[in-house]
Order: C-alpha cells, then sequence, then structure tokens
C-alpha cells in the first residue's frame, strides 16, 4: 500500500506549504494488483523521483539559531503518490481494466476518479528540442544521442520506447516497480509481436504487409542503436531485439497525447501515464483525462452528467473516428460495433439515406450521428455501433425532399447484400468457424487470438449490414 503522501502545491514556482487538513487527505494512495502470472510485488506510487524539484538551501548560520522546519517540507515536490477514487482495477478478458466500485449518479460537473503526478509519468515533447518530464535522462548519456537521432515525424514511439526502458533501468525509479504491472511480450496483444502465421490468421494481407514493415522499423532501428559496440549502459537496456519492440507495443498501446502547461511552457506531449494507462477503450466512454495545470496533474474524470453503476468499466476513447484496421495497427484489438468501420462497396446501387436513418431512429450528421434508442421499439436493441457504421458506409442517395420509390430502392438492397456476401465469400472461413475456434483456444497466444478476432469482427459488421438492409426492407417498403 503505498505511504502517505504530502501534496505539492507549486504555482508559478512558489512553494506553499500544503495544510494536513486538506481535502486530499480523504483521498488513499493505491496500488492495483499484480498481474495473474507475475510475482507479487508492492508497488509504492509515492517513491522519490531522482529529480527533486526542491532542494533545500545548505544551512549558513549556525543550527542553533534557527528553527528547524517541519521533516515533511523537504518532501515538497517529490514524493506524491497517485489516488483513486471509487474505482478498482481488475484483470478481465481485455486485460487489466478499470471498474467503478460504487455507484455514480449523474452530476453537472465532471468528477475526479484518479489523479496522477507529473513525477510518475515518462513524457517526452512532440517536438524539437525534446525535452522530458520529468527530466530522467542526464546530460551526456548516450540514450539521449539515440532518441535525437530519431525522426521528429515519425518516431516518437520510438523515442518512448527508449524513454520507457532506460526508466526501467534507473535504480528507484517508479517505472522499475510499475513495470510488474504492464502486459509482458506473451500477454501484449499489439501485433508488432506477432508471429508470421499470426499475420496470415487475419486474413487481411494489407493488414499483414503493413505489421511486417511496422515490424521491420522497430527491428532495424534496435539492430542500428544496440550493435555489440554499443556501451553497456546501453546494451544492457534492451539485450534482444524482442525486448525492445516490447518496448514500442508498450509505448504505442499505452501513450496518451496531450497538450500540458508546465509554468509558462505550454507543449504537445507523448506520455506514458500510469494507472490512467489501465483504462480500456470505448466508442462511448464514460470518462476523459484532464491537464491539471496548478499541481501538474493528470486527472482522469467521469462525463459531466453519466450515470454509473457499480461494477461499471471505466472506458476513454483511445482514438475518435478510426476503423478497426488502425485500432489493430497500434493497439492489437478491435470491434465489430466500430461506428467507423468502412465497407468497400464498389458497385452503383444506393439507397435513399434520409429512409434508411428514420427506420433506425438515427439522427445528425455522418460525423456526429446519434442513435435516439427511446424512439425504438421496447426492447430492441438491434441498432449498434454496426448499424451506425452502416449508415456512414452504404452508398446513399439523398435529393431533397423525394421520396425512394420502392422497386428501386429494393433492387439497390438486394445489390448490396449481394456484395456483401461476395465479400464475405472470399474469405477462407466463416464467422461461425472463426467463434469455434476461438472457443476451442482460450489459452492461446494473445497476438493469434487477436488476429482472429478481427477478421471475426470484419465478418460480423458484414453480416450485421445485410441485417440492417433486411430491416430496412421490410420497415420502409411495405
Ligand atoms: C492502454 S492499455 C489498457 C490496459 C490494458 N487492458 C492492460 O491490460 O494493461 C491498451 C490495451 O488494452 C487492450 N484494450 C483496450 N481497450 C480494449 C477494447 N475495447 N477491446 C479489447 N482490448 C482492449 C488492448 O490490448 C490494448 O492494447
Amino acid at each position: 500500500m503505498a505511504a502517505s503522501s504530502v501534496p505539492l502545491h507549486n504555482v508559478g514556482g512558489c512553494f506553499s506549504y500544503p495544510r494536513r487538513e486538506r481535502e486530499y487527505h480523504h483521498g488513499r494512495g493505491w496500488s492495483p494488483p499484480p498481474r495473474a502470472r507475475y510475482p507479487f510485488r508492492p508497488i509504492n506510487a509515492s517513491v522519490e523521483t531522482p529529480f527533486p524539484l526542491f532542494q533545500p538551501p545548505p544551512l549558513q548560520q549556525s543550527p542553533s539559531q534557527l528553527e528547524p522546519a517541519d521533516p515533511d517540507f523537504y518532501k515538497i515536490g517529490y514524493v506524491r503518490s497517485m489516488r483513486a477514487y471509487g474505482i478498482e482495477f481488475k484483470e478481465g478478458p481485455d486485460g487489466f481494466g478499470v471498474y467503478a466500485s460504487k455507484d455514480v449518479e449523474p452530476l453537472r460537473r465532471a468528477r475526479v476518479i484518479m489523479e496522477i503526478p507529473l513525477e510518475l509519468m515518462l513524457t517526452i515533447r512532440q517536438k524539437q528540442p525534446w525535452m522530458f518530464f520529468p527530466d530522467v535522462v542526464p546530460i551526456g548519456h548516450p540514450i539521449f544521442d539515440i532518441i535525437n537521432s530519431t525522426n521528429p515525424e515519425t518516431d516518437w514511439d520510438l523515442r518512448l520506447a527508449c524513454l520507457l526502458l532506460y526508466a526501467f533501468d534507473r535504480d528507484d525509479n517508479f517505472w522499475q516497480l510499475y513495470g510488474d504491472f504492464l502486459p509482458s511480450a506473451d500477454e501484449c496483444t499489439s501485433l508488432l509481436l506477432a508471429t508470421e502465421d499470426d499475420l496470415s490468421e487475419l486474413q487481411d494481407p494489407g493488414l499483414a504487409s503493413t505489421m511486417r514493415n511496422k515490424q521491420q522499423r522497430a527491428l532495424e532501428f534496435w539492430e542500428k542503436n544496440w550493435h555489440s559496440g554499443v556501451p553497456l549502459k546501453i546494451k544492457r537496456l534492451a539485450r534482444d531485439a524482442e525486448r525492445f519492440i516490447w518496448a514500442v507495443s508498450i509505448a504505442q498501446s499505452r501513450c496518451i497525447n496531450m497538450q500540458v502547461r508546465i509554468g509558462a511552457l505550454v507543449q504537445d506531449a507523448n506520455m506514458l501515464i500510469p494507472y490512467a494507462d489501465m483504462l480500456n477503450h470505448s466508442f462511448q466512454p464514460n470518462c476523459f483525462l484532464h491537464w491539471r495545470f496548478k499541481d501538474r496533474m493528470v486527472e482522469v474524470m467521469i462525463n459531466a452528467g453519466q450515470r454509473i453503476k457499480k461494477g461499471d468499466e471505466m472506458t476513454i476513447n483511445y482514438l475518435n473516428g478510426q476503423q478497426n484496421h488502425m485500432l489493430m495497427q497500434r493497439y492489437g484489438f478491435s470491434s465489430a460495433v466500430n461506428p467507423w468501420d468502412l465497407i468497400p462497396f464498389s458497385g452503383n446501387a444506393h439507397i435513399h439515406l434520409d429512409s434508411f436513418l428514420s427506420v433506425f431512429n438515427i439522427s445528425g450528421l455522418p460525423e456526429e450521428y446519434y442513435h435516439n434508442s427511446q424512439l425504438a421499439d421496447n426492447g430492441d436493441n438491434f441498432v449498434d455501433g454496426a448499424v451506425i457504421a452502416a449508415a456512414r458506409t452504404l452508398p446513399t442517395w439523398s435529393d431533397g425532399d423525394v421520396p425512394p420509390i420502392p422497386s428501386i430502392e429494393r433492387k439497390a438492397v438486394k445489390e448490396l447484400q449481394e456484395e456483401c456476401r461476395q465479400m464475405l465469400a472470399q474469405f477462407p472461413t466463416t464467422s461461425e468457424q472463426d467463434q469455434k475456434f476461438l472457443d476451442s483456444m482460450p489459452e492461446a497466444r494473445r497476438t493469434l487470438g487477436t488476429a482472429i478476432k478481427c477478421r471475426l469482427h470484419r465478418k460480423l459488421f458484414m453480416e450485421k449490414v445485410i441485417q440492417a438492409l433486411d430491416i430496412y426492407q421490410e420497415r420502409i417498403l411495405f
């Protein structure tokens, strides 16, 4: 369990002594349980960082003339814990996740559920000159030269991986302990760690080839910077390529980009934020992250107006508006109900947009389609992200108030369904076979499971579009 902590009050560079009765003391330092396969190693979120923000000045006068400061005073700025309110961390089908430990009534203002101080994070400015907050890299360390050799535009993940490996190697660094709670190479879903067989199971040559190139890029970076002549302090950070590629996977799947203000400096940063990186993704998230400038904390907050039930998963949206293949490339997961997924229709058939939307009670513009479930018939839960995606991806027409002509509309529906069926027929396996395969191998490698789920999700999406078109025909035309 984390030790009690002293909050920092550093506003505009001047430190004020924290009063003990402040609201901070209602919270408790917290540490998650270890991953099941790891031996338990207690984690202490309030470890001392090696870069105190405040150092006591050397005593000039005789100690007898001076009043000793409270010992806590010397801890200001480098003993801060993560704090969690009303949540717990649990391991489920998608690895660790964050869950509500009590009901939360909807509030008019967003509510804080986690506070993570800057000292526990690993961050790099997105642009040159490279700046690290906290500043863990000493001047002259060769890891800086490696980071400095990266392409500023494209290599944020390589820089973050170097920083992470460096933090693991630094005595008393928080990440040495937190590292025990990160997924190992076997547990990581990132396709950077996929074998050639796993990639072929994607049944998507384009995605497989993209991932091969990404694996090659990480490997070449390691070969270039971890050759036999490098000093031991570099060599030991990643003795083999797998270790480096794992670090890149962790960087890619857990990095959060944020604009942070530190003193007068506002900057875009790539950030590894412990504990907040345990939040899983949802397309309809109930939480978001916020940088709290006054005391340099990332806050995880529940959306204003959000009702939460005990046991609900707390989620954030990792990448808005992205198709499954983008989620797969970066995070190693996909969804059958991704509202942004697309199907490459190539025929000439088009259906009437407004009619399709009204049948499913979808309103708004394509960028923000919204399903009004209160208008739906009782118990109708057919409309999900896949139907929203169908509204975006189906070829449609619209011409003022001109209504569809039933016979032409029906013909268009049939053609679109046929195109979906042809696309489905091109896969070597059906969705039922994929599902059986997944059910029969619960202990399979994570990357193999990820690949099979991805192809299954693609098929389920197309099947749902076929079903949606059936319902559309029934409801609009008769
Ligand atoms: C930032 S981490 C979240 C914490 C992670 N579950 C863990 O065990 O540490 C991102 C990873 O969580 C998993 N993940 C997050 N959201 C998911 C989702 N909606 N479906 C499936 N897997 C998800 C993926 O493996 C992804 O690479």
